[in-house]
């Protein structure tokens, strides 16, 4: 089995070179409005499915207790944690409004909504996303694949992070390294560099 692990491997690092060559610009943008919003007493909403749901958790966690360094907590809210609104939303209305009932409670103009999906496709999110926009809120979307449905919904304010692949996981493994990036970019632009 050692070849699938080394071909995963591969696979990954040939993914995150790809990347490097394009998505720079864009983890800046998402990074300068995020910076925006929390400097202006905005917070940072995120969403997604699965291994994506544990991606906004992953980021929440680290805004909101810390990254690498001591620094004031952050406000973030993961909209994927409350299994009791979840549900409920879900039984009551429908899977597709898990995210944007929650938007439409706690969103305020100026915050941000950070929207993960690999495939672009995922109904909760792209209603998250008109939720956002209604409230006027700004949008990062993490996407992969062709950004899917969610790509040309987004205004010209809001920032698209595409990984270049079409591999759901590693799409994922992208991810989590721009979240690890933003949080980076975030902590360096509002206290400074470390040391
Ligand atoms: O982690 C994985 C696959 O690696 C899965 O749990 C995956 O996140 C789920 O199938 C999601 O429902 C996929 O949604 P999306 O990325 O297309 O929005
Ligand atoms: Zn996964």
């Amino acid at each position: 089995m050692q070849p699938r692990i080394q071909h995963m491997f591969q696979a990954s690092i040939e993914t995150k070179q790809n990347a490097l060559t394009v998505l720079p610009p864009a983890i800046e943008n998402a990074s300068l409005m995020m910076v925006s919003s929390l400097l202006n007493e905005g917070k940072i909403l995120a969403c997604g499915n699965g291994g994506s749901a544990g991606d906004a958790q992953h980021f929440s966690s680290e805004m909101l207790n810390r990254f690498e360094r001591e620094r004031p907590s952050l406000p973030a809210i993961a909209l994927t944690t409350d299994s009791s609104t979840i549900t409920s939303i879900a039984n009551d209305y429908s899977y597709e409004e898990v995210f944007s009932k929650q938007i439409r409670a706690l969103g305020q103009a100026g915050d941000v909504l950070l929207a993960i999906s690999t495939s672009g496709n995922s109904a909760n999110v792209v209603q998250a996303i008109h939720a956002a926009h209604d409230r006027n809120m700004h949008v990062v979307a993490l996407t992969g694949r062709d950004g899917g449905q969610i790509a040309p919904l987004l205004l010209p304010d809001d920032v698209e992070i595409r990984v270049p692949s079409n591999v759901t996981a590693r799409v994922q493994e992208v991810h989590l390294l721009v979240i690890h990036s933003l949080c980076d970019l975030i902590d360096h632009q509002l206290f400074g560099s470390e040391e």
